[in-house]
């Protein structure tokens, strides 16, 4: 299959190297630098570790990289998604389409699917890619496992089955809100447990934030549409375990950064890679506020990111809230 990655950052690059054992690859950098030094010296800036395989094409330009594409993967951050597929639009090209972005649109509190169907209403053969994947790992071909979610069950199945390779396996499901609530939460939740960790809290509270972060995952997961085996998943439990127990994980990183003292705007800027967690973590308080939902770690977070709460003061609150039924 001839496949166009969207997106050369850490996942877009990790991903190129791991479909380029089985397909045509080719990846596409917005910034033209970037795609001049990506094809000239073979080391994505974003993944600098993995040297970037010599049959996967790169490409500046937009119409050269999808023009003959099967399949469109975008790789981009969430917030570039819309720009993006926008572009693509513009082209008299109609071919399937895979997201591998994680989390909402910061804005307008839309997850991927919706941003999709809202650029390109009339696509149906569209459906994300989410799981417990960090690209190191996946680039230097570690065994991994992900899930492609479609709307129409024989796609995603198609699909999971023509990207499915030794050393990344691909699930299907037709649970496209459920696989992209879970990938966008667990970045939030992720944050809270690098703020336990960075605060030295212990393997204890880590365990109790991932198990009530499951819990806030699930309750407004279901709210909106998400089926409660999903969360139970690899986009689900899977993805929030590896993010929160993780080192690689950036969105872990950001909390523990935030622990030892650092502003948020500091650590973003050292960051050099998103974390969507931070984009993310309003609009899903947002979500669950209108619906009455009680996210009390998410609530933390917000008032940690956004409303200059000190970490340890966080902490503390939440410890004080009264205990009730699991
Ligand atoms: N890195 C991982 O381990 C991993 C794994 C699974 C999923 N993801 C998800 O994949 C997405 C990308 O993550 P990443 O690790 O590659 O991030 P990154 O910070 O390494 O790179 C982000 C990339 O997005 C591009 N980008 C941003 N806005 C754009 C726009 N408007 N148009 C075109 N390109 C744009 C940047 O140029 C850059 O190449 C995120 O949503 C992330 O949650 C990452
Ligand atoms: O590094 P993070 O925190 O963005 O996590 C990367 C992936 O989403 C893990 O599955």
């Amino acid at each position: 299959m001839k496949i166009a990655i969207l997106g050369a950052g850490a996942w877009g690059s990790a991903l190129a190297a791991s479909f380029s054992s089985r397909h045509s690859v080719c990846l596409w950098a917005r910034d033209r630098a970037d795609a001049e030094s990506l094809a000239s010296t073979r080391r994505s800036r974003y993944l600098p570790e993995i040297p970037l395989p010599d049959s996967i094409r790169v490409e500046a330009s937009l119409e050269s990289a999808i023009r003959d594409a099967q399949l469109i993967v975008v790789a981009t951050a969430t917030s570039g998604l819309r720009e993006t597929l926008k572009a693509v639009s513009a082209f008299e090209v109609a071919p399937e389409l895979a997201w591998a972005c994680k989390g909402f649109e910061r804005g307008t509190s839309r997850l991927p699917h919706e941003v999709v169907a809202e650029v390109l209403p009339r696509a149906t053969h569209v459906g994300a890619l989410s799981g417990p994947s960090f690209a190191l790992e996946v680039a230097r071909g570690q065994p991994t496992a992900i899930v492609f979610a479609s709307k129409d069950a024989a796609f995603a199945t198609a699909t999971s089955a023509a990207l499915n390779g030794e050393r990344l396996r691909i699930y299907s499901s037709t649970d496209v809100a459920g696989v992209e609530l879970g990938g966008a939460v667990k970045n939030v939740i992720a944050i809270a447990a690098g703020i336990a960790d960075g605060l030295g809290l212990g393997r204890n509270a880590r365990a109790a934030l991932v198990t009530r972060g499951l819990a806030e995952i699930v309750r407004l997961g279901v709210a909106l549409g998400g089926t409660r085996e999903t969360f139970m998943g690899l986009t689900g439990l899977g993805d929030l375990v590896l993010t929160c127990t993780g080192d690689l994980s950036r969105n872990r990183e950001v909390g523990v950064r935030l622990a030892s003292g650092k502003t948020l705007e500091v650590i973003l800027g050292e960051l050099g890679h998103v974390a969507e967690g931070v984009q993310s973590a309003q609009p899903v308080r947002d979500l669950a506020r209108a619906r009455s939902i009680d996210m009390p770690i998410t609530d933390a977070i917000c008032a940690v990111l956004f409303e200059g709460r000190v970490p340890a003061d966080a902490v503390r609150q939440l410890l004080a809230r009264d205990p009730k039924a699991e």
